[in-house]
């Protein structure tokens, strides 16, 4: 009996995922075979044919369950074929491919060599080691990795050692034998010092990896965690002097993948002269969260949704980030980038595209991303009268001092750069027409959140209007999608009090994360990682996205910056400009956030 498995995220891998091995699981809508289920059995398998208009494939072979599987030539690096369609199954590893398609088919002949560049840096030793070590503490990773940290700064692998070892923590609860699985984890990370405009110092890499490699089938996945002013010369250096001469070679790319249009242009434009598009997995870390993996399910798996999902019963849509901190270490970047590039014309914009697309073919990659592209292509670019900013300024509560923005040394004193936006966007199609998407994203306020809020409109003829007062907006129902912190998806609805009156009274239909599921939600690099790894590309920018995510927020940014726009300052701690509220009220929308929430 297939199952609803919470292993299906990391199945051919995961030693969760190999407990499927007799039998299938369902990944999305589509039957997936976990690879011990096919790997012992050797056969010949039958060559069939196959054709799409994109790619070309070869060696594409029947295997012995009746599964098509093939290797994808046309992106010059060979790949294993994954494709969720009807009649093909997943194919996940070179393995499954068998003999016919030029892999040595045991499963110790191929080898994943992870490396992270700019291994010195923050994000590395915040998210990238951490993990990687819960992907190794859960068996996620293939039986041969190895993992390189590579960066200026002169390292011995020890000291790489004792420099993860101390970020590196344990799940509450996986505690179970966790010293001794970062000793094992330690053991796989090496480190090789370099420049990352040197194809020379690459080249010594290239040897260490073959070193560790022996003669197996090398993958390569290289994480670019350095800033975006040396993306290409690493890439140069990388895809010239460290690709893989028998497997796949994939980097990850973290943001910004630009300012505007023009220069994310130049971006993929270059990263292209070194790399095909399939081969490069820009990363946008809010893709990788459970609530936002989550939105698809609860769109297109619940018949009380989908119906609902338009103008005709949602009145507005609201996406907010807050943070209770400010860009203490990181004003440098921030100065040149601003809250706008940072969060909006990312995080918020994919959320809302995945919000708002129409139901793709499939779950496939390509299917979900054509989708996506094709909502953000029916938006009107932001204007500026739909726009309010503003900055931090310092605040002193209970006899402590929080800085301004500007107090930060690397922050010119002058800077205008926004730490707080609000924008209201439209999606110009049959489904969104005239239902203002409202998004809100701020550093030093007063709390830490990140939620999707969706307020459907009034009932009409509501027989029990008088019960609400004046405030007929209050009684709406309001479908919240809490994606951090304390992850929670619920319902406003009314509801009479027990009792003989009839007195009406707003309640929550509340799932409640901590409280539904024991297990601990893995953080968003972990999945993102294992997507990588897998060839999994859903979860990832493709370049058509960027160029329509960009179109819309380029004007409105160069306006801000031609006009130099003074933004509204706000106090470190509070809830932001006031200016956001008058930004809401000409569209008829109470920000959902200002109140204090029931919590069941
Ligand atoms: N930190 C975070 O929370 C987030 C970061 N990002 C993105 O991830 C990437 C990495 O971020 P983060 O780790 O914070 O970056 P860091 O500033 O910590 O830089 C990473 C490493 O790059 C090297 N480096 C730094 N500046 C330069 C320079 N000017 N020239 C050459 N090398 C340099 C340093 O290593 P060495 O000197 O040893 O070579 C450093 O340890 C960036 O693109 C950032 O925008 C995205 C989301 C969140
Ligand atoms: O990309 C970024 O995200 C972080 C917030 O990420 P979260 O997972 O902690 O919510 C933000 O602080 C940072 O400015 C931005 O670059």
């Amino acid at each position: 009996m297939p199952t609803l498995s919470s292993s299906a995220h990391c199945p051919s891998y995961c030693s969760s995922s190999s407990k499927l091995s007799t039998s299938s699981s369902i990944y999305g809508n589509h039957q997936r075979i976990a690879i011990s289920s096919i790997r012992p059995k050797r056969f010949v398998p039958e060559k069939v044919s196959l054709r799409s208009n994109r790619n070309s494939y070869s060696n594409a072979v029947r295997m012995q369950d009746g599964a098509v599987a093939a290797t994808v030539t046309s992106i010059g690096n060979e790949t294993p074929f994954k494709k969720l369609r009807d009649g093909l199954l997943s194919v996940t590893s070179p393995e499954e491919l068998g003999d016919t398609a030029g892999f040595d088919i045991s499963k110790d002949k191929s080898t994943v060599s992870i490396t992270v560049v700019g291994a010195s840096g923050d994000l590395a030793k915040k998210k990238i080691f951490p993990a990687l070590f819960a992907l190794y503490y859960e068996d996620c990773l293939p039986e041969h990795f190895t993992i390189f940290g590579y960066a200026r700064s002169k390292m011995t692998d020890a000291e790489l050692r004792d420099m993860v070892s101390r970020t590196l923590t344990c799940r509450i609860d996986k505690r179970e034998n966790c010293d001794e699985k970062m000793d094992q984890f330690l053991k796989r990370c090496f480190y090789h010092s370099g420049q990352y405009d040197s194809q020379e110092n690459f080249a010594e890499l290239d040897r260490k990896l073959r070193e560790h490699e022996g003669r197996r089938v090398s993958n390569r996945l290289f994480y670019l965690s350095i800033p975006p002013n040396i993306f290409i010369n690493a890439v140069r250096c990388a895809s010239l002097s460290s690709s893989s001469a028998s497997g796949w070679t994939r980097v990850i790319v973290e943001k910004p993948f630009g300012r505007d249009s023009e220069s994310s242009a130049a971006l993929t434009k270059a990263l292209k002269q070194y790399l095909e598009e399939d081969q490069i997995f820009r990363i946008d870390h809010y893709l990788g969260k459970e609530l936002v993996e989550n939105l698809s399910v609860l769109r297109f798996s619940n018949l009380i949704f989908e119906p609902l999902w338009s103008r005709q019963y949602i009145r507005n849509v609201q996406l907010l980030f807050s943070e209770d901190f400010g860009t203490e270490g990181r004003g440098g970047y921030f100065d040149s980038y601003g809250i706008i590039r940072d969060i909006m014309q990312n995080h918020l914009l994919q959320i809302l595209a995945l919000f708002a697309m129409e139901t793709p073919v499939s779950l496939d990659a390509e299917d979900i991303r054509n989708e996506k592209v094709k909502v953000l292509r029916s938006m009107r670019p932001l204007q500026l009268e739909d726009m309010v900013i503003g900055q931090y300024k310092s605040h002193t509560k209970g006899g402590v001092t929080f800085p301004a923005y500007t107090d930060d040394k690397t922050v010119p004193k002058d800077s205008l750069t926004p730490t707080f936006a609000a924008a209201a966007l439209f999606i110009d199609n049959a489904r969104w027409d005239g239902v203002p998407f409202l998004m809100k994203a701020g550093k030093a306020l007063h709390n830490k959140r990140a939620e999707i809020r969706v307020q459907f409109r009034h009932v009409p003829g509501n027989l029990y209007n008088r019960n609400f007062g004046t405030d007929l907006d209050r009684a709406t129902n309001e479908l919240v999608i809490r994606v951090q912190p304390d992850e929670a998806i619920y319902l406003k609805i009314n509801n009479k009090v027990p009792g003989l009156g009839m007195r009406l009274d707003r309640s929550n239909l509340n799932l409640h994360y901590a409280a539904r599921y024991s297990k601990e939600i893995p953080d968003a690099y972990e999945r993102l990682l294992l997507d990588a790894i897998e060839g999994e590309r859903r979860l990832f920018i493709r370049s058509d996205e960027l160029d329509a995510a960009w179109a819309l927020f380029t004007p409105v940014l160069k306006e801000l910056e031609e006009k130099k726009i003074v933004p509204e300052y706000y106090p470190y701690g509070s809830r932001g400009p006031v200016g956001s509220h008058y930004l809401a009220a000409k569209y008829n929308v109470r920000w959902g956030d200002l109140g204090v929430e029931q919590q069941l």
